[in-house]
């Protein structure tokens, strides 16, 4: 089977004067690895998951996911390759902050038949929302609120009900855990990791706090996969 995640000589600058540039020589994932990539502020992590779930296209290089060349996909192509087979916690969360909390888990089963089809297939969607929050420590009936009457914790764990539902087979997450204290840190890593085992998803974690390693398969530093000279590219 494919690995995960395969990058072979990827460049990327967000602009063509951006003195930033993000150069990979080589980097891989495979499947069902919970893998933690530390890295300081500015360092590229977010550079990094952008290029992976190809929000960004790579300058040069190459890149694949579960076997798919991403520069083979147009910009639409990529975007429902993302829907279908990323779930992303990101650092903001990103929730729609007048929808519905059950809303918010179901959204990205619009843009994803295959999840669609296995989140019907484990007893309806709205069900498997409601127990994803659930199993991820949330009230019942929470699923009517607005997102934004939530707390910060509360919505760190509806957006990670959303990364999960249909079982995508990589969940990336954005430094999930900066807003929450030690103790409400562990406790959503535990139920994160609960989930992750049951589905068998690959984890792919970004941050800059070293208290996360014990948690994962293999620990990284950016700086470690980052090749030190210049990007020979320049934008396509
Ligand atoms: N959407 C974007 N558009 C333009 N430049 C960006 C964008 N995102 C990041 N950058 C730039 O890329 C460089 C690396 O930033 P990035 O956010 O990837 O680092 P990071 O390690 O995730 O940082 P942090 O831990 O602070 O989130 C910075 O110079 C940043 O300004």
């Amino acid at each position: 089977m494919a690995d995960a995640v395969r990058l072979r000589g990827v460049e990327y600058k967000w602009g063509p004067r951006d003195p930033f540039c993000l150069s990979v020589s080589e980097f891989e994932v495979s499947r069902g690895e919970r893998l933690l990539l530390l890295g300081a502020s500015g360092s590229g992590k977010s550079t990094l998951l952008s290029l992976l779930t190809g929000i960004a296209l790579a300058q040069a290089g190459s890149l694949e996911i579960l076997g798919q060349p991403l520069d083979e996909l147009g910009s639409s192509g990529r975007d429902r390759f993302r829907a279908e087979h990323f779930g992303i916690i990101f650092q903001m969360f990103n929730l729609l902050p007048y929808g519905s909390v059950v809303d918010n888990v179901l959204l990205p089963l619009s843009f994803a038949p295959r999840r669609r089809a296995r989140a019907t297939a484990s007893g309806g969607m709205e069900s498997e929302g409601r127990r994803l929050l659930s199993a991820l420590g949330l009230p019942a009936g929470i699923g009517k609120q607005t997102a934004a009457t939530l707390s910060v914790g509360q919505q760190q764990r509806v957006a990670t009900a959303r990364a999960l539902i249909g079982s995508p087979e990589i969940i990336v997450a954005d430094e999930p855990t900066s807003a929450l204290d030690d103790d409400r840190q562990q406790d959503f890593l535990d139920l994160l990791f609960g989930q992750i085992e049951a589905t068998g998803a690959t984890l792919i974690m970004v941050s800059h706090d070293r208290r996360l390693t014990q948690h994962f398969t293999r620990v990284i530093q950016l700086n470690d996969i980052l090749t030190t000279s210049k990007c020979k590219s320049d934008t396509r």
